[in-house]
Formats: structure tokens, sequence, C-alpha cells
């Protein structure tokens, strides 16, 4: 029987979500993440495949607005929920998916997709390159001091209800959204991801706890959400922060929220796994090596329009450079393209028959495009071409940003 691919009903979601967690290993999510991910579903924006009455394959896109250099908010499908059943496997139903998915976005007018991949290996082959990394630490904090700045010692730290601060908290994170590349701009139902408390996702931890850190007026400029996993063994206790967010409008807080987190009684590590790689904790910490610092993969971005993408970021120098770009799986993209802009932000990128000054494929520009990844280390790697010297450097300056990008949560 032929397979169909066709639009999700909202009535189909829960076997169409059945078939998702089978396709991820069959071990049933809880009702709270259930409920919420139902929630957050676009259904109009959500694929199914089907093998008759049983859904196969499945892939959807929620409707994000991305943080870009320069703090525009870009429109861009935040792709999800890629799934084929264990028996359809390597028959090309992810392919024939993402030919389907981005021949939608690019008709609904979205420069980017974006996506986390479960597996590295899987995206490139359709033009995502792997754009932000994601820092963890476990810090051992009867070794490590922090070393926190004047002014830590005036912030007022106070445990809250993570319900009641909810509104703070986002206050918080939406001052952040501009100045940080890769961030999503909240959309309404995201504000619960970062509260989701099923049991299952405590692991041997409390339930969320949440501390906030306030000016002397009352104003709150940042917080923390994390749990408590106490542990006991002949030595005495050996408990673990898990810190869930942390997020500050200022050093002093930022700090004052990090050294309550380090303080916690009966507790000797603070584990962090969602941070930016260039977070200042990093810099705070007496022992980086005792900070366990590792780094990993998290957004991968495609350029799904890409003079709309390119122009609608900013660049940190002036730039004029004819890029030569392959993009076998969305040629329209294809081609030579004269890339200008000026160091206050303005960029203009249109189709040009002069001669080529760097070859790349559209995954490198993606890569590239949020700051985070030089272009120096893409030609490095043998994945740029320089065709003009000089070309690399002031291209990479150009597009290399002033902080990391950051993904704070998945999706
Ligand atoms: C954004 C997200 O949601 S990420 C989540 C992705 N989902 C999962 O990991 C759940 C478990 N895995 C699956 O559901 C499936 O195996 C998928 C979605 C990864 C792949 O689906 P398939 O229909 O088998 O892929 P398809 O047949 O179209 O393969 C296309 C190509 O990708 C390759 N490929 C597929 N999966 C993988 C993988 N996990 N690692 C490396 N390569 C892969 C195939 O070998 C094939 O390569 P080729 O073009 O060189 O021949």
């Amino acid at each position: 029987m032929a397979l169909e691919t066709r639009v999700l009903q909202p009535d189909e979601w829960d076997v169409w979500y059945d078939h998702l967690e089978l396709a991820f290993g069959g071990v049933p999510e809880s009702a709270e993440e259930r409920g919420l991910y139902r929630s957050l579903t676009e259904a109009e924006r959500s694929l199914g495949v089907w093998d008759g009455g049983t859904c196969v394959g499945s892939a959807g896109a929620f409707s994000f607005r991305l943080s870009v250099p320069g703090g525009a908010l870009v429109p861009a499908a935040g792709v999800t929920m890629v799934g084929v059943a264990p028996t359809h496997r390597r028959r090309r139903v992810l392919t024939s998916l993402m030919r389907r998915q981005l021949d939608d976005v690019r008709a609904g007018g979205e420069p980017l997709a974006v996506l986390t991949a479960s597996d590295p290996a899987i995206y490139g082959r359709f033009g995502y390159g792997q754009a932000v990394y994601g820092l963890a630490v476990e810090i051992d904090t009867a070794r490590v001091r922090l070393d926190v700045p004047p002014g830590a010692d005036e912030v007022r730290l106070r445990l809250v209800d993570p319900e009641a601060a909810l509104a703070d908290c986002e206050r918080v994170y939406a001052a952040l959204v501009p100045g940080r590349p890769g961030m999503p701009a909240r959309q309404p139902g995201w504000e619960r991801q970062p509260l989701l408390d099923a049991p299952s996702l405590r692991g041997s931890g409390s339930p969320l706890k949440c501390v906030v850190a306030e000016r002397a007026d009352g104003e709150v400029v940042g917080y923390a959400r994390y749990r408590v996993a106490p542990e006991w063994n002949l030595s005495g206790s050996q408990g673990r922060v898990e810190v869930g967010d942390l997020d500050a409008l200022d050093p002093a807080a930022y700090a004052a929220l990090w050294r309550y987190l380090f303080g916690i009684d009966l507790t000797w590590s603070v584990r962090a796994v969602k941070r930016p790689v260039d977070d200042p904790v990093l810099h705070l910490v007496s022992d980086v090596r005792r900070s366990q610092a590792r780094v990993r993969d998290a957004m991968y971005v495609r350029l799904v329009d890409l003079p709309a993408a390119l122009e609608a970021r900013a660049y940190g120098a002036a730039l004029d450079v004819v890029l030569e770009v392959e993009d076998a799986f969305c040629p329209w993209n294809a081609g030579r393209w004269r890339l200008t802009a000026d160091a206050k932000g303005g960029a203009r990128c249109a189709r040009t028959a002069d001669p080529a000054e760097l070859a790349l494929t559209v995954r490198e520009l993606g890569a590239a495009y949020l700051g985070g990844v030089a272009l120096t280390a893409l030609a490095g790697a043998g994945r740029v071409r320089e065709l003009r010297p000089g070309a690399v450097a002031e291209a990479s300056r150009a597009f290399t940003g002033d902080v990391a990008p950051w993904l704070p949560h998945g999706f």
C-alpha cells in the first residue's frame, strides 16, 4: 500500500504522538509533558505519514521568532517531533518529510528553519549547519570557590513558588532575548516548559524550586530554577544541585544566584547542562578544571530564504563579499550572491555575476549565521574555500558576534 502524507487533524494527535514516542524508543512521557506538547502542537504545521490506518512518520514545526546578531527577531520554523516507525526506517520517509516541510516553510515566508538533532549525523544532508553549541558544567562546590563582583552582597534573594514568580522570570527572559542570538522569543505557552515538574522528570531530585534576585527597590533582576538531589552514603551527605535555568540582568545578580546555589546545605556539586558556551560562570570559578566544562552541539540552522536571512542580521564589521553557494536540497538558494553590510547594521544580499570570492554550501552559512562559528574555522576544515586572498578573514570578522549564540531550552 502506498504511503500517504497529510497535515495532522487535531483528533489524530494521540495516535500521531504515540507513534513519535515509539520512534524514540517507546518510553511514555508523563501526562504533564504530553499535555504541554499537545497544546503547543501547531496541527496545521504538523505532518503525518500513514500506512493504511497506521501512523509511520511525523514532523512538526513551531512558529518561532529567533534572536539574530543585532537583536532582530526573525521568523523561524522550529522543526520538531520528527520520527519514522522502526518498521519503515531507511525508506526515505524522513527525506520526503524534509522536502515537504522546507517547501512549506519557504511558502510561509520564514527565512530560517532550526532544530535540535537526536543524532548530529542526520540533518547536514538537508542543509542544516551546526550553529549553536551548549555548555554543561558539573562543579565540585567543596573545592571550587566563587569570586563574586562588588554588589553581589546588596542583591536580595527570595525563595518563591515557581508559579507565583513566573511573570517576573518571563520579564527577565524577554529582556535578554535581543542581546543573545539563538534565543527564541517566548511564544504563548512556552513559558510553561521550564515549569514541567512530573516525578519522571525530577529523577532523584526535589520538586522544582525558584529563587529570585531583587534590587533594593524590589525589582526582580534574575532567577534560578533548580532541584536538589539529596544523596547519603557512609561518608555523609553527597547531594547535588541541578540547575534548570538561571538568568540575570546584571553581573551582581548573576553572581549572587550562583553563590546561592553553591551554598545549599548538604550538597557538594552543582550541575547545569544548558548554558551558553561563553557563560560568565567560567570566569567566576576559582578552578575551571574542577567545573568539568563540556561542550556539545545544541541547535542547527538552515537558511531557507538565503537573501532574506542574510539581510535580517547585523554584522560586526563592514563587508563586501561575493559568495558562491551550493544548496542541492533547496536549489533556489544556490548560485552567486553579493553580500554587503556596514558595521552599523544595514545589509544587502543580491544575485551577482561578479567573480566569487568565497565558496561554501548553505550548511556552512547556517553554521556561521548566528555568529558563533567562525568562517575561518570552517575554512580550516576545508569547508569554506577562499577564492580571493583575505576574503575568509574579512567575512569571518563580520559574521562573528560579541556573544555566543545560545539555545536555553529544547523544543
Ligand atoms: C528535529 C527532531 O525531531 S530530531 C529527531 C529525529 N528522530 C529520531 O531520532 C527518532 C528515531 N529515528 C527515526 O525516527 C528515523 O530513523 C529517522 C527520522 C532518524 C530517519 O528516518 P528515515 O526515514 O529512516 O530516513 P531516510 O530513509 O529518509 O534517510 C535519509 C538519509 O539519512 C540517513 N540517516 C537516517 N537516519 C540517520 C541517523 N540516525 N544517523 C545517520 N544517518 C541517518 C540515511 O542513511 C539516509 O542516508 P543516504 O541519503 O546517504 O542514503
